[in-house]
C-alpha cells in the first residue's frame, strides 16, 4: 500500500537523533558566526547547553523549569534586564506595578489545570497568593454583574438579570464545566507525544472523547446552541473578549471551558508581592539545577543551523550558544517573520498556512497609576464591596472599536487585595484599553507624549464619572504606554497581546502545537497551542517540555520510528480537517 504524502513520517524528526558530533557543530556555529557578525565571539564551555531558550515569558520558564527537573541543561536568554515578559514588573517611588498580567489563573492547590503552581513545584518553588472573591465586576450598557469566586453566587447574580434565561445560562456553564472536569482529570502533557496520549487515553478515556468532541469548537456556537437573548450573548460576547480578545464565535470551546470554571474551581489567586514575583521563583529554581542557568540583556538576534537542523543561537553582542534543541518564546512573526531570528531559507512553509490562518491581535494602551485613598470618595476596602478587576463598556457598538480610550476599559486594582505591593495609603490602578500600533506610528515626540496623555485624561474622566468618584484629585503620578512602549519592553511585534483567529476556525484544531517543521526547533507561549494567558502559556512550556525531553531521549517514549510516524500522522491529520 502506498501513503499519501501527508501521512509519511517526515525525515527531519527520524533524523533528530542522529549524533551530530557537538564540537563539529560548535566548530560550524563559530564559522557562521564570524562570518556574519563582528570577530567578538565569546565562547565558554558553559555556554554548551542541552536546551537554549529564546525569551524568559511564563511559557518559557515553566519549559525550562520542567526540562531542568528531567535533568537537562538548559540555558535561558532574555533580551530585557528581569524575567517574566507579559508578567513583568516595574518599581517607581515604592509602587511595584504589573507590567501586564494581573488577572491570574493557575494557582489552585487541586487537579491538575493549576499549572503556575505545578511549574514552581517541578523546581521546588512554591509562590504565596491572595484568593480573590471575585473574578471581574462588569459594567456594561443594562448589565451590572460580579463573577465571583463562587459559582452559585455569580449563577443567581445572571439569572436575577436574564431570568427568562435561567435554564440557557445553567446548561451553557455547564458544558464549558464538562469540558474543564475533562482536563482536570488527566495529567497535562505534550499532545504530540504518541505515548502520553496513548497512556491517558486508556487511564481516561471519557474525558479523552469528550475533549475530541470539543476541541474544533468555539465557544458561540455552544451559546447559541441553549441562549437566544441578544443581550445575554452579548454578554456572552464579553466574557470572551475579556481575556481572548475576540468574541465568542472565534473563541475555542477548550479555552473558554478553563476559564469559565477554573475561575470557581481553582479560582483567581493574585501572588503576594506583586505578579512578578511568579517569574522571579521560577528563574531561582531554574538556577538551583545543575547546568540551567538565566541571562539577562541576552538579545538573541538569530537561530543557528546546520544543514536543515537548528543547533545553536547567536546573541547581539555576537556571542553563540550551541544546543541540542531551540526553544523560542518570541512570538511567531518574531520567530519566523520578515526579520525574524529564522532566516528566510529555513522559514518552511506550514508559517505561511500560520498566517493565513491567524493575525496578530491589538496591543493596549495601558496607564499605570499611583493613588492616595484618602482622596478618593469610595471605599477601596474589599469588605465594603470593592472588587480588583472591573470591565467597562458604555455602548456595546464600542465592544471592538478601540480608539481614543473610548472601547472597553480594563481596570486592576492589586492593591485591593495585597497592600504590600505600595506605600501606606496608596493605591496601584492598571488601566487599559485595546490599541493598535498603527495609531501611534509616525508622530513626534511631542504629538506621542499628547496623545498619550489625552487617552489618560479620557480614561480617568470615564472612570471618575461611573466608578471612583475624587480619582482625578487623588492621583500622585501615571505612567502610560502605548502599543510602541509594549513593543519595546516585551519585545512583541506590534506590541500585540497574541495571535487571534483571523477567520472563524475550528476551536484549537489548527493552533500549532510546539514542534516547528524545523528540525531541533520548538516554540512555546501564546503563539502555541492553547494560546494567550499564563495558564495557557504553562501549559504549553509544560507540553514543549515534554515533547523535547522525549526527543533528547529524557523520558519514556514509543521506538524511536514509531514515534516519528505516529507524530508526524497526528500533525497532519489534524491540519486536514
Ligand atoms: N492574565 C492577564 O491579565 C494577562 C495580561 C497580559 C498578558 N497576559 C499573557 O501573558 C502571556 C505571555 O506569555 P508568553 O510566554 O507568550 O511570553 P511573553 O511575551 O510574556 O515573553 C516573551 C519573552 O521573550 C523575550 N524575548 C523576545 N524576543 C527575544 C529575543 N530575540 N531574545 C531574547 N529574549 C527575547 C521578551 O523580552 C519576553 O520577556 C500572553 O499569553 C498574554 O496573554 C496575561
Ligand atoms: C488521546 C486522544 C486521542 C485525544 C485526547 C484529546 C486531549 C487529551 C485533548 C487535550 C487537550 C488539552 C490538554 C487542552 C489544554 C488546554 C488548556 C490548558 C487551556 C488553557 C487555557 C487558559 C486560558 C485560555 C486562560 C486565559 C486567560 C487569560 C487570557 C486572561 C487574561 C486576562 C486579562 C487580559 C485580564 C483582563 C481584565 C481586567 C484587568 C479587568
Amino acid at each position: 500500500m502506498v501513503l499519501p504524502a501527508f501521512l509519511l513520517p517526515s525525515p527531519l524528526h527520524l533524523r533528530f537523533n542522529s549524533s551530530v558530533s557537538r564540537n563539529k557543530l560548535r566548530r560550524h556555529v563559530i564559522a557562521s558566526a564570524q562570518s556574519h557578525t563582528a570577530p567578538s565571539i565569546q565562547k565558554t564551555e558553559s555556554s554548551d547547553v542541552d536546551v537554549v531558550v529564546i525569551g524568559s515569558g511564563i511559557g518559557a520558564l515553566t519549559a525550562a523549569a520542567d526540562l531542568a527537573s528531567k535533568g537537562a541543561s538548559v540555558g535561558v536568554l532574555e533580551r530585557y534586564l528581569i524575567p517574566g515578559g507579559s508578567s513583568g514588573y516595574f518599581v517607581r517611588d515604592g509602587y511595584t506595578f504589573d507590567a501586564g498580567a494581573s488577572m491570574i489563573f493557575g494557582f489552585g492547590e487541586r487537579g491538575t489545570t493549576n499549572l503556575l503552581t505545578r511549574a514552581l513545584a517541578c523546581v521546588g518553588r512554591k509562590q504565596e497568593t491572595v484568593a480573590d472573591p471575585v473574578q471581574v465586576r462588569y459594567h456594561l450598557p443594562g448589565i451590572n454583574i460580579r463573577v465571583h469566586q463562587q459559582y452559585e453566587r455569580f449563577l443567581e447574580e445572571l439569572i436575577q438579570r436574564f431570568p427568562a434565561e435561567e435554564n440557557g445560562i445553567r446548561s451553557f456553564y455547564a458544558e464549558c464545566w464538562s469540558v474543564f472536569n475533562s482536563l482536570n482529570a488527566m495529567p497535562l502533557r505534550s499532545l504530540e507525544e504518541p505515548n502520553y496520549l496513548l497512556r491517558v487515553f486508556f487511564a481516561h478515556p471519557l474525558p479523552c472523547l469528550n475533549l475530541l468532541r470539543y476541541i474544533a469548537r468555539n465557544a458561540g456556537d455552544i451559546a447559541r446552541k441553549h441562549i437566544s437573548d441578544k443581550d445575554l450573548l452579548r454578554f456572552i460576547d464579553m466574557e470572551c473578549y475579556s481575556w481572548s480578545v475576540v468574541p465568542a464565535d472565534l473563541t475555542p470551546m477548550i479555552n473558554a471551558g478553563m476559564v469559565f470554571s477554573d475561575r470557581h474551581y481553582g479560582g483567581i489567586n493574585y501572588p503576594v508581592g506583586g505578579v512578578g514575583k511568579i517569574s522571579q521563583e521560577l528563574v531561582r529554581g531554574i538556577e538551583d539545577k545543575p547546568g540551567c542557568w538565566v541571562r539577562y540583556g541576552a538579545r538573541v538576534t538569530r537561530v543557528f543551523f546546520e544543514g536543515d537542523r537548528a543547533c545553536g543561537v547567536q546573541l547581539a553582542n555576537g556571542s553563540v550558544i550551541t544546543a541540542r534543541a531551540v526553544i523560542s518564546n518570541a512570538t511567531r512573526w518574531d520567530t519566523f517573520g520578515e526579520r525574524g531570528l529564522v532566516e528566510s531559507q529555513h522559514v518552511p512553509p506550514s508559517e505561511h498556512r500560520f498566517r493565513e490562518r491567524y493575525v496578530k491581535s491589538p496591543s493596549f494602551c495601558s496607564a499605570h497609576i499611583a493613588v492616595r485613598e484618602t482622596d478618593l470618595r469610595v471605599s477601596m476596602r474589599e469588605d465594603d464591596g470593592m472588587d480588583c478587576h472591573h470591565i467597562m463598556l458604555d455602548d456595546w457598538n464600542e465592544l471592538e472599536t478601540a480608539h481614543d480610550g473610548k472601547g472597553t476599559l480594563f481596570v486592576s486594582i492589586p492593591t485591593v487585595l495585597d497592600k504590600s505591593i505600595a506605600p501606606e495609603g496608596k493605591h496601584i490602578f492598571h488601566v487599559f484599553t485595546p490599541s493598535w500600533m498603527d495609531e501611534w506610528q509616525g508622530l513626534s515626540k511631542q504629538d506621542y507624549e499628547a496623545k498619550k496623555q489625552s487617552i489618560l485624561e479620557l480614561m480617568i474622566d470615564r472612570l471618575e464619572r461611573t466608578l471612583f468618584p475624587g480619582l482625578k484629585e487623588a492621583i500622585e503620578f501615571a505612567e502610560v504606554g502605548s502599543p510602541r512602549t509594549h513593543r519595546r519592553f516585551l519585545g512583541r511585534v506590534d506590541g500585540s497581546y497574541g495571535p487571534v483567529a483571523k477567520k472563524k476556525l475550528k476551536g484549537l484544531l489548527s493552533m500549532p502545537f510546539n514542534r516547528t517543521d524545523v528540525d531541533g526547533l520548538y516554540c512555546v507561549g501564546d503563539s502555541t497551542f492553547p494560546g494567550q494567558g499564563l495558564n495557557a502559556t504553562a501549559f504549553s512550556g509544560f507540553a514543549c517540555g515534554h515533547r523535547v525531553a522525549a526527543d533528547l531521549g529524557l523520558i519514556e517514549t514509543l521506538p524511536k520510528p514509531v514515534d516519528s510516524f505516529l507524530t508526524d500522522l497526528l500533525s497532519k491529520t489534524r491540519l486536514q480537517l
